[in-house]
């Protein structure tokens, strides 16, 4: 197994290229099974889920090649509708291929994904919506097996806006009989991504970005050329890189349109963001403070970022209180970052953060993804050396993150245990 080991304490300047986004490319690389002829995707970011998505695919039946960022999938006839488990307990995401397999085939047989560190992740949401479109559905040895003639359009009203729910029911809808509508669905650029590469197809979708999203199904979708859009999560991620270094960064292709909560309260605590024609610029102001941060549905501050900003607070003046309002357990970085010197009192789904002047070094465990990138960032600004085992979480989601953070003057490198 690989860890991550830093010497903390260098500021960080330079250039660093964001790559396609993550949270993105899954579900649009999934719904290339709603498409008979050949899709051609770019920006494509070369991460550990986007290979078991690819393998995925490839066991669904579809014709798959790569060549680093630049993916091409068809997804012609032969195609089965079973995603196994041993695939699907690895990568939650797998569970997206559900909507596409229902409308292309009109049977999917996909493993519950069951739970992750950070909270249960149910998907009653996606199922009763699609029993709304005509799906019937079962519950057996874990598998969840759905079957139906062709998919109808209807009034969707989630009860929450599920970002996985607005997709699977979108990639569904597009080839379903008539008109549906989305309401209160989820607004993340990531289903504006989506709903675009859907259209590039020949599917006929309104209102994405909004909390009401219209389709008129079609009977079939064309091939296209897709770019996949920046990952915001990663921006996010490296603007908070260049804050708790105290040094300056410009996020080539960065895009402040989608990072404008993270960028409103980085500003807030101090960080000096700015939008140039080179990319998003960041630096440190004087002081940063802490603030009281709460996550949200999309436009809301991302749950996605909370532990990069808690990584933050830690070494910030004052103090700030973080809610978690998205997963129920998404604060096991809290006794992590305390290892490395941070104060923060955890009480249910709030987190009370005290600045310290310093942190330092130690060996720490990460547990999911973004609390990977927390204990990096911690890393980066502690004294010493800090060792961040079981990376394999931050491979599922940030792209070389120890090799851009070291062009950039981090001293930072990966070693076996
Ligand atoms: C709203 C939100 O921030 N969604 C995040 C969520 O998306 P993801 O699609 O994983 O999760 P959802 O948006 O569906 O879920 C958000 C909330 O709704 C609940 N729920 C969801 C589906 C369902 O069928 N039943 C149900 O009860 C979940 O338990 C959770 O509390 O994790 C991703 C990975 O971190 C993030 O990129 C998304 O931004
Ligand atoms: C938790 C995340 O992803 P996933 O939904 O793939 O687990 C994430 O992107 O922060």
């Amino acid at each position: 197994m690989d860890k991550l080991v830093i010497e903390g304490g260098v500021p960080l300047h330079g250039h660093v290229a964001l790559s396609g986004s993550k949270n993105a490319a899954l579900p649009i690389l999934l719904a290339a099974i709603l498409v008979p002829e050949k899709v051609c995707f770019a920006n494509v970011p070369p991460l550990r889920d986007i290979t078991t998505t690819i393998k995925l695919l490839q066991l669904l039946g579809c014709q798959v090649d790569q060549e680093g960022p630049e993916v091409r999938v068809t997804a012609g006839e032969g195609l089965h509708p079973q995603a196994p488990y041993e695939l699907v307990r690895t990568m939650r995401a797998s569970v997206l291929c559900l909507g596409p397999l229902l409308a292309r085939l009109g049977e999917a047989e996909v493993s519950l994904p069951g739970g992750c560190a950070i909270g249960a992740r149910p998907v009653d949401l996606h199922l009763r919506a699609l029993e709304q479109m005509g799906a019937e559905f079962t519950l057996k040895g874990g598998d969840i097996k759905g079957r139906c003639d062709r998919l109808r359009g209807a009034r969707i009203a989630f009860d929450f806006p599920t970002v996985g729910g607005t997709e699977n029911v979108l990639m569904a809808a597009v080839l379903a009989e008539g008109e549906t509508v989305l309401e209160n669905a989820a607004r993340e650029p990531e289903i504006t991504d989506l709903a675009r590469f859907l259209n590039a197809c020949g599917a006929r979708v309104t209102g994405h970005g909004t909390s009401v999203i219209r389709v008129q199904g079609v009977t079939s979708l064309r091939g296209t050329d897709y770019t996949i859009m920046p990952d915001r999560i990663e921006a996010g991620t490296y603007l908070a890189a260049a804050a708790i270094t105290d040094g300056k960064l410009v996020l080539e292709n960065g895009q402040l349109e989608h990072i404008e909560a993270v960028a409103a309260k980085l500003q807030e605590m101090g960080v000096h963001i700015e939008e140039r024609p080179e990319g998003l610029v960041a630096s440190r102001g004087k002081e940063l403070h802490g603030v009281d941060v709460t996550t949200q549905p999309y436009p809301g501050f991302p749950t996605d970022m909370q532990a990069q900003i808690m990584a933050l607070m830690a070494i910030s003046h004052g103090s700030g209180l973080i809610k978690e309002t998205i997963f129920e357990n998404r604060f096991m970085h809290v006794s992590e970052l305390v290892r490395l010197g941070a104060e923060i009192k955890l009480s249910g789904q709030s987190a009370m953060v005290r600045g310290v002047s310093s942190l330092y070094g130690a060996p720490v465990m990460a547990s999911d993804l973004r609390a990977s990138a927390s204990l990096v960032l911690a890393g980066l600004a502690a004294q010493g050396r800090t060792e961040v085992r079981r990376i394999y979480h931050l491979d599922r989601g940030y792209v070389r993150m120890e090799e851009k953070l070291r062009q950039l003057g981090a001293r930072i490198w990966r070693a076996s245990e």
